[in-house]
């Protein structure tokens, strides 16, 4: 099904351009701010209408502030977000709430994010009501209709969360998210708090679902055999910033960045023949607060130069469709 996808090549639905998100530090007897969390520092990336870009990295990395500022859950430090031809960076009140109608979130823990008080028909409802004067009654076979395509049944409207398991929570989840035909959806590990037997089963579903509601995905994980199942082009990120760009058969076939190469060195190869040798990274993830200078992975690259340690690289085409932002192919 995956193979007849049809990304529309030339309409890129998404543009984001240097794009910063700093949380401020305050600290000392007034409560001044003293240091940023540098959580997301200077990204770029495009998402084509129809694909799915898939946002790997390490826990903290950035990937889910990444998702979060894109679509305007939370203000922008600095940079650009072009949604749908239309700059969306600072817009606000009723504009912003406007345009937020075409976004949607899928969240890692489908206990956590489902009001518990709630029945399940009107969790999926909530959001046409927010953007509408329908009441229940009014879109109940809409939502019902919803119930069934994410492969819940009619009656499950009248029923409550902690009446399901996990795989039927995130399917909930994901009818909620669909409810206002959103154009984008941001999935964010949709799928780690499940048990790994329901896990395939969900992603099918939101496969299946990209076909028949024309959605395009940003996928969050920080398992890169997810993201492959998922993904048309993978994303990697160390430290808030993108390392590298590629579509999935390039970044696990021709990974380019040494941190890339050390994250696709960890998956396990069923094929003897195909095995890598394993790349162990020296050190910790430094701390976002105070990143390295230079190139933030100098720190604990296995193929480290002097100049690493000062110059900042930026993430560059170096083969048709890949993008890396490592020196040692800035020639
Ligand atoms: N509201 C906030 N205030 C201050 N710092 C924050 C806030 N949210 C996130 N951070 C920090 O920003 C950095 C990036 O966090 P983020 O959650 O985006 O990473 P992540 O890659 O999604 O990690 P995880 O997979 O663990 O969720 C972390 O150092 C985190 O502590």
């Amino acid at each position: 099904m995956k193979e007849l996808k049809k990304i529309e090549e030339d309409y890129e639905l998404l543009r984001v351009k240097n794009l910063k998100k700093y949380y401020p530090i305050h600290g000392g007897f007034f409560k001044r701010k003293i240091g940023d969390v540098k959580a997301v520092d200077r990204i770029s990336l495009t998402l084509k209408k129809g694909e799915t870009f898939g946002l790997v990295g390490e826990s903290g990395c950035g990937k889910s502030t990444a998702g979060r500022t894109i679509l305007r859950l939370t203000n922008v430090t600095d940079g650009e977000i072009i949604f749908d031809n239309q700059d969306i960076t600072r817009l606000r009140g009723r504009k912003l709430r406007e345009v937020r109608r075409h976004f949607q979130m899928v969240f890692q823990d489908p206990y956590a994010s489902l009001n518990p008080k709630m029945m399940v028909g009107h969790i999926v409802d909530e959001p046409i009501r927010n953007y509408s004067s329908n009441n229940h009654r009014d879109i109940r076979p809409k939502v019902k209709q919803l119930l069934n395509k994410v492969g819940l049944r009619e009656e499950d409207y009248y029923k409550y969360p902690h009446e399901f398991s996990g795989g039927q929570r995130q399917r909930i989840g994901i009818a909620r998210a669909l409810a206002l035909n959103p154009k984008l959806i941001v999935a964010d590990e949709p799928v780690s708090a499940l048990d790994v037997s329901i896990q395939s089963q969900v992603l099918n579903l939101l496969k299946d679902i990209q076909e028949e509601f024309d959605l395009t995905y940003l996928f969050i994980a920080h398992d890169l055999s997810v993201v492959k199942h998922m993904s048309d082009r993978i994303g990697v990120m160390y430290l808030g910033n993108l390392v590298e760009v590629a579509t999935k058969q390039d970044m696990y076939k021709n990974p380019m960045h040494p941190y890339t190469q050390a994250l696709t060195s960890a998956i396990p190869n069923p094929n003897p023949l195909r095995r890598k040798e394993r790349i162990i990274l020296k050190g910790d993830v430094p701390s976002p607060q105070h990143p390295p200078s230079g190139c933030v992975f100098h720190t604990r690259c296995p193929m480290a130069m002097e100049a690493c340690k000062k110059v900042v690289p930026e993430l560059k085409e170096v083969r048709p469709n890949h993008q890396v932002a490592c020196l040692l192919y800035d020639r």
